[in-house]
Parts: structure tokens; C-alpha cells; sequence
């Protein structure tokens, strides 16, 4: 699969953050600054960055904000379980194929025993990093110093790629279809709680390179939390038909129908030696994980009209959730 199409997979999952914020689902303190970002850095990482920056910023329909806000809101709500299990206590999120990701940002500003990890592609690190160094409160968010850069076509051509090592955060690049060096680098890693979190990346792996991120995963974190948002092929037309619409922007997901039901999906999981596996559709977690004054909050941001729509697609992504070497239960309600 050509790697500058996976790579703008992350374009469409940060117009989806930036359309639930600017609805008011979510509070995002950081949004904004990565969207300016991306209007001053596109154009030295992408061929058609005006056609890309105009749908950053376009709103998008109900069902899908719905279904990004259910997303955000059960891995947030798993990060804050695992603060809070670990609280006072050295911890660390690894983010693989963190991309845009704005999370990064908040949690290291309230949590000062907390190291993050984000990891993703070379060219997607280098212009993250380009964003974050450029911009005084993303940089200062990170214990990072900033300066102010007059010439920013010198400024990104001086940028290595190599990623920032800052004390408490770390972006790194890393190509996880080839998990041996970040194997490598895990096993190095001083031995604390970590949770690993991978929100819609491990579909982008074939299914012999997954494995072998998974087992390098588990066989090199000593105490985890691992948390895997990925879409699922269901057993009914509609996979085929997200095939279809992934072919057409050329992308093709090999373990969307291979592991297309929670079963299957928890049981590779299970294969490769995880013990604790939870698993849900994310239309059971709208409705199990939510608060109810929650759910009527949202309801009164948009009209949605579209509810068997709403559950066809939310009933075609979950969220999987393993723990090992580590206590971590939590009251969250799973299917299987
Ligand atoms: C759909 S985006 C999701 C971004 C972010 N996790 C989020 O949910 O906002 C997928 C991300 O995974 C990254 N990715 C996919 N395959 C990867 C690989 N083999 N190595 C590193 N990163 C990868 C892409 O570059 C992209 O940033």
C-alpha cells in the first residue's frame, strides 16, 4: 500500500477531532494550534495541501461526529481509568500511529508522572514536529523550549527527522510494519505501567506484520495496558462495501474481513499469548460507557436523524482492551 496514502488517513481523523470540537462535543485546547500548524507546514509534506486544509476544516455530517465523539470519549475514558488506577505512581502511554493526535498535549500539562511515547511514520513525525516547535503553547505543553522561527521554508528544511527526545515526551519514528527495531527499543525502555494505545493504525498492517507488532508488544512491556480502536468487517454487506470505499481511495485493509466479528477479533488477540482480552462493538459502548445526562448533552449539539445509520456504523469499529503484569480492573462494561 502506497505509504503517503496511509499517512493521510490521519488528515481525515484530525478533520473529525476538529469537527466534534468545533460542535462543542469535546473540549480540545490544542486543536486549533495543530490545524494553524498544518496551514503553515502542508505545503512542504503534501502535493495538494489547499485541497487537504479546505476538508480539515469542513464540518462534517451528525452520524459521523457521533461516531468520532464515542471513539475519543472510550479511549479518554480508559487513559483516565489508567491514570487514576496509577495516580502519583511513574506511568507512561505509548501512541502508536499518533499522527495529529492532540491528546498528548492536556495529559502532559495535568500529569507530571507521566511520559508519552507517540510514535508513527518518519515524514509524519518530522512534520509534527515542525507544529509542535513552531508553536509556543504546544512546545511549552511538553516542557519543550521554543524559539520563533522567521523563515519557515529554512526552518523545515533543517528539520531532521529524527523525532524529539524531550524528558517527558518523545515523538519517534518508527515504520511498525517492521516491529523489530521498535521491538528493540521497547525491551530498552525502564520497566513502568505503560499503556499502548492504537486507535485506527493496526488495521493499516497486513496481517503477518500486526502479529509480530503485537508480539513484540507483548513479549517487551513487562506491565501493559493495550488498547486497539480498528474497524471491523461484520459479517454482513457491509464490510464489502468499506472495502469498496477503501479501494477507491486506494487503501486495503487485509484484516478487516480475516477478523471481522468481536470473537474473531478478541481470539487473535488471544493467539498470540494476550490472557485478559475485552472486546466491544463501539454502539455497545455509546450506550454502556455513557452517562446519560452524557448521552442527552450530546443529543441537544445536533440533530441526528440517521439512527439505525448511527448503529450499522458504530457496529463496524470496536475497541479492545488487554491488560498483563499489571492490576487493571475496571467497571467498564465489554460483550465478551
Ligand atoms: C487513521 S490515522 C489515526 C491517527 C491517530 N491515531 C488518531 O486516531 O487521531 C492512522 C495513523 O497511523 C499511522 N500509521 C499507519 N501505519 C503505520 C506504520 N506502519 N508505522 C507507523 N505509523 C503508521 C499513519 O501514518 C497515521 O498517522
Amino acid at each position: 500500500m502506497n505509504l503517503q496514502i496511509i499517512r493521510s488517513t490521519d488528515h481525515d481523523a484530525l478533520s473529525c477531532r476538529y469537527s466534534i470540537a468545533s460542535k462543542q462535543y469535546i473540549k480540545d485546547p490544542y486543536i486549533s494550534n495543530i490545524v494553524q500548524g498544518f496551514q503553515k507546514f502542508l505545503k512542504f509534506d503534501n502535493k495538494s495541501p489547499r485541497r487537504v486544509l479546505s476538508s480539515l476544516v469542513k464540518t462534517k455530517f451528525p452520524v459521523i461526529n457521533r461516531g468520532t465523539y464515542i471513539r475519543i470519549k472510550s479511549i479518554d475514558i480508559i487513559i483516565e481509568n489508567f491514570l487514576e488506577k496509577f495516580n502519583g505512581r511513574d506511568v507512561r502511554i505509548i501512541n502508536l500511529g499518533a499522527g495529529s493526535d492532540t491528546r498528548s498535549f492536556s495529559l502532559a500539562k495535568q500529569h507530571n508522572n507521566l511520559d508519552i511515547i507517540e510514535v508513527d511514520f518518519p515524514d509524519s513525525i518530522k512534520f509534527k514536529k515542525a507544529i509542535i516547535l513552531d508553536d509556543k503553547e504546544l512546545a511549552e505543553s511538553l516542557d519543550i523550549p521554543f524559539h520563533q522561527h522567521s523563515n519557515l521554508d529554512e526552518f523545515y528544511k533543517e528539520l531532521s527527522n529524527e523525532g524529539i527526545l524531550a524528558s517527558r515526551y518523545q515523538l519517534l519514528p518508527f515504520d511498525l510494519r517492521n516491529s523489530t527495531d521498535f521491538g528493540e527499543f521497547l525491551r530498552k525502555l525502564p520497566e513502568k505501567p505503560t499503556l499502548i494505545l492504537s486507535e485506527c493504525m493496526l488495521c493499516y498492517l497486513s496481517s503477518d506484520e500486526a502479529d509480530k507488532l503485537l508480539l513484540a508488544i507483548h513479549r517487551n512491556i513487562s506491565q501493559g495496558v493495550f488498547v486497539v480502536y480498528d474497524p471491523l468487517g461484520g459479517d454482513d454487506s457491509f464490510g464489502n462495501v468499506m472495502i469498496d470505499n477503501l479501494k477507491m481511495r486506494n487503501l486495503s485493509l487485509d484484516t478487516l474481513l480475516k477478523y471481522n466479528t468481536l470473537e474473531k477479533y478478541q481470539e487473535r488477540f488471544r493467539n498470540i499469548g494476550f490472557q485478559y482480552v475485552k472486546i466491544d462493538n463501539l454502539f455497545n459502548i455509546l450506550n454502556n460507557w455513557l452517562a446519560p445526562e452524557d448521552l442527552k448533552r450530546i443529543a441537544r449539539l445536533e440533530f441526528l436523524d440517521e439512527i439505525e445509520e448511527l448503529k450499522l456504523l458504530l457496529e463496524h469499529y470496536c475497541l479492545c482492551l488487554s491488560h498483563w503484569g499489571l492490576e487493571f480492573e475496571t467497571n467498564l462494561i465489554f460483550q465478551l
